[in-house]
């Protein structure tokens, strides 16, 4: 215990003098080279990093434009060395070519180890691939599709529309983000565990699983952003302050997935109907999966899938309410889809509102950066050399706004960029883009395995709104982006609902 005791109070003073010395903001100090901030010696760039600390996807977004290679290096002290890229060439090497040399790393599996456990979002190696197979295997299935759609249907017409129509009835403004975050658990819930939080009755307390995911998804996703990183380990093994809160939030959400595990197998025991076998849980478990490893594994999709259709969606609504023209592209193209009933087929036909989405997602990504841990030494594409344990992140965020990626206008909202205008075609088609110049999903073997069901999702619903409500933003200030482990829409989006004059579907 003293031991653990000095070795915190050393943390802490290391943190005074980082904090005293950065307040002493020279010329000198925010001076930049072509591959990142200027390391001094022993501290590294340490102080500008701590200037910056709360503003990193902006700073490391300039320092990349200022980059010939677009990847800059920033040494620190008490950290490892960190390597950002926005370089389309490196991120193909790192999440592909040389894929095996790259995994999360204990650094990153430490951070959200003690929610996750030994689920696919963060294992690697056997532990992964075993997991990642059998998750490709069940998500390519016509039925788990089918299933997924049933419950997204019911879920919008029975819960999502009826709490818009009665906010715009009441002419009560509303938390659009808010609302879309409910949703989107009650779904991922749904299909993961065949279990239903019912989120979207809003005279209900928080659903107490939705609330201990929130506090253990915000608190494990700060633990990286202690300046000294031994210090969450400090307080995790004294137990005290956020690493407290952590461990009774991650005990509420371990020990309620357990019992619907539990209830679960007992349902498929005694053999309740086809519809209890459909989702994800069940199909682990006929798998072969028992215990901690199937809690483990659906705890990871509920992770992946819970706030990251609901942030996309929610910068894409704001982004409308910014661009009337587009808003009115979109609705044309869903208004004649809406009357033929919004099923698979139609939802292919909806280009236009994917392009929307993807250009929603290339400003404001649902998770803005990703990092990787080097397991050996090794050369970039550009020459960048990566030492053994380097944490390298690739960063769609900035990647998103660099002009030689985009273009000049990359700072505006343009959909029709997503398209490829062929002389002569009559319909205009999407463009095949790089999943490495836009890796909003990540690419390479660990691409989102939900990528499909979200666009399905997301397209719906926003298909399905639209298409009857007006959404006007009641605060007409830029909202802030917020990264953390997904990003999210700083005091949320609030919006008051009209119900649409023209109503073209059934
Ligand atoms: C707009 C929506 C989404 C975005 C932008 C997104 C993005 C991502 C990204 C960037 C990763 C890589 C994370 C990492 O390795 O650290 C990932 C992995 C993953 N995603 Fe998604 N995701 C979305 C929706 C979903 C949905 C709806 C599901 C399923 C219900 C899902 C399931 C997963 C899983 C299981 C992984 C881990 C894959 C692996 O490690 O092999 N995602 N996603």
């Amino acid at each position: 215990m003293a031991f653990l005791l000095n070795i915190f109070l050393l943390a802490v003073l290391v943190m005074i003098i980082l904090l005293i010395l950065s307040s002493y903001s020279t010329k000198k100090i925010q001076e930049t080279t072509a591959n990142g901030p200027r390391a001094y010696p022993l501290i590294g760039s340490t102080l500008s990093f701590n200037k910056n600390r709360r503003r990193l996807l902006q700073w490391y977004t300039e320092l990349l434009r200022l980059s010939p290679s677009q990847t800059i290096s920033i040494p620190l002290l008490g950290n490892r060395r960190t390597i950002v890229t926005a370089n389309p060439e490196n991120v193909e090497y790192i999440l592909k070519t040389n894929f095996f040399n790259f995994p999360k790393g204990k650094p990153f599996t430490d951070l959200l180890g003690d929610l996750l456990g030994k689920g696919i979002f963060n294992v690697d190696g056997h532990a992964w691939s075993s997991q990642r197979k059998l998750a490709s295997h069940v998500f390519s299935a016509r039925s788990l599709r089918s299933f997924s759609f049933e419950v997204l249907k019911e879920e919008v017409e029975n819960r999502l529309v009826p709490v818009l129509l009665a906010a715009a009835d009441a002419g009560m403004a509303v938390d659009l983000q808010d609302v879309l975050k409910r949703f989107a658990f009650d779904v991922v819930c749904k299909v993961s565990l065949g279990w239903d939080p019912d989120c979207l009755d809003l005279t209900r307390p928080v659903n107490p699983l939705a609330e201990a995911f929130d506090t253990a998804a915000e608190i494990s996703a700060r633990r990286a952003t202690e300046p000294v990183y031994a210090v969450w380990k400090v307080k995790r093994a004294l137990n005290v302050g956020s690493e407290r809160r952590l461990r009774e939030a991650i005990r509420t959400v371990h020990v309620l997935v357990s019992e619907i595990v539990r209830a679960k197998k007992k349902s498929l025991e005694i053999g309740t109907g086809e519809e209890a076998k459909q989702d994800l849980l069940s199909r682990f478990l006929a798998a072969g999966h028992d215990g901690e490893s199937v809690r483990d594994m659906v705890i990871s999709f509920i992770m992946a899938g819970r706030d990251t259709t609901s942030a996309a969606m929610t910068w894409l609504f704001w982004l409308l309410s910014e661009n009337g023209d587009v808003e009115r592209k979109l609705l044309e193209e869903v208004d004649p889809l809406i009357s033929l009933g919004l099923g698979f087929e139609e939802l292919k036909e909806m280009s236009y509102t994917k392009a929307c989405l993807c250009e929603a997602m290339r400003l404001y990504p649902p998770v803005s950066w990703d990092s990787k841990h080097a397991a050996n030494d090794d050369v970039l594409p550009d020459g960048t050399r990566v030492k053994k344990g380097d944490k390298v992140t690739y960063f769609p965020y900035g990647m998103g706004r660099m002009e030689n990626l985009w273009g000049k206008d990359w700072d505006e909202f343009k959909p029709s960029r997503w398209f490829d205008s062929k002389p002569g075609s009559t319909r205009p088609v999407l463009k095949p883009v790089s999943p490495f110049k836009f890796p909003v999903f990540q690419a390479g073997p660990r691409v989102c395995v939900g990528k499909e069901m979200a666009f399905m999702q997301m397209k719906y619903v926003v298909g399905y709104v639209l298409s009857r409500f007006e959404i006007v933003t009641v605060n007409k200030d830029k909202p802030a982006f917020v990264p953390l482990l997904t990003a999210h829409m700083a005091g949320g989006l609030k919006v008051k609902i009209k119900r649409r004059e023209v109503m073209s579907h059934p």
